[in-house]
């Protein structure tokens, strides 16, 4: 069974013994090509974190190239992002996700692996709506309209601003992951706490407030 198609090619649901795996096949017209493959299995045969899909195997003989990952049963995010149906992710979960997939990054840069694509022209044109929207303090418009407003708007605005900065096109403006990771974490408290103490306003949970400032280009 094809569990979806990537940059290497296609990715089948198989079995090693009992245990369920993905098989990621390295397409002949693959752009992402041979050498790519050998640095990827380089840098996953050493790098374990429980944010990262394990590789528990490979394969390199002749045209068969494949890499062999732990089965991950609940799908990527996109599809849980874009579900029109059913259960959506809450802002504390997508908080949360976005934080472990910074810590994952940091650990890639530790790495020297490259993460970060370059800005393509839709993403321009949708960051300058973006910036007009914050400048304006209109984030509902911004956050999925799913969520209904369900999320706190110093927790949304600041996410937005630290997603923003991250993909500033003059790398001194970008923040190091561990800003961004500090950041989020921040967000994850205000959200959780806003939850926590939704019937008691007068919170003395002393949470911190979010006063840094990224600049936004
Ligand atoms: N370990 C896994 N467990 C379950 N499904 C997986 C797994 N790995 C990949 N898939 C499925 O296959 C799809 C393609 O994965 P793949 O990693 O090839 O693409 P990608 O995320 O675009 O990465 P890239 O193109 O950078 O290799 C994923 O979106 C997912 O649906």
């Amino acid at each position: 069974m094809v569990l979806g198609k990537g940059g290497f090619g296609k990715v089948y649901h198989g079995y090693i013994d009992d245990n369920q795996v993905a098989v990621k096949m390295l397409s002949p017209s693959s752009f992402q090509g041979c050498k790519q493959f050998q640095a990827e299995v380089k840098i996953l045969m050493s790098v374990h974190h429980k944010y990262l899909t394990t590789l528990v195997g490979y394969c390199d003989e002749g045209t068969n190239t494949a890499f062999i990952y732990e089965f991950m049963a609940k799908g990527n995010l996109q599809e849980h992002l874009l579900e029109k149906d059913g259960d959506i992710l809450s802002w504390e979960a997508r908080l949360r996700i976005a934080t472990q997939a910074a810590q994952v990054v940091l650990l890639e840069i530790i790495t020297s692996k490259p993460v970060i694509d370059k800005s393509t022209p839709e993403w321009t044109h949708k960051s300058k709506w973006v910036k007009v929207m914050l400048a304006n303090e209109d984030i509902r418009n911004i956050v999925d309209p799913r969520l209904h407003g369900d999320f706190d708007m110093d927790s949304g605005r600041k996410t937005i601003e630290v997603a923003m900065a991250c993909v500033s096109l003059t790398s001194s403006k970008r923040p190091t992951m561990n800003q961004v990771v500090i950041e989020l974490n921040r967000c994850i408290a205000i959200e959780t706490a806003r939850k926590t103490v939704a019937n008691d306003t007068e919170s003395e949970h002393g949470i911190e407030s979010i006063n840094s400032k990224f600049q936004i280009e």
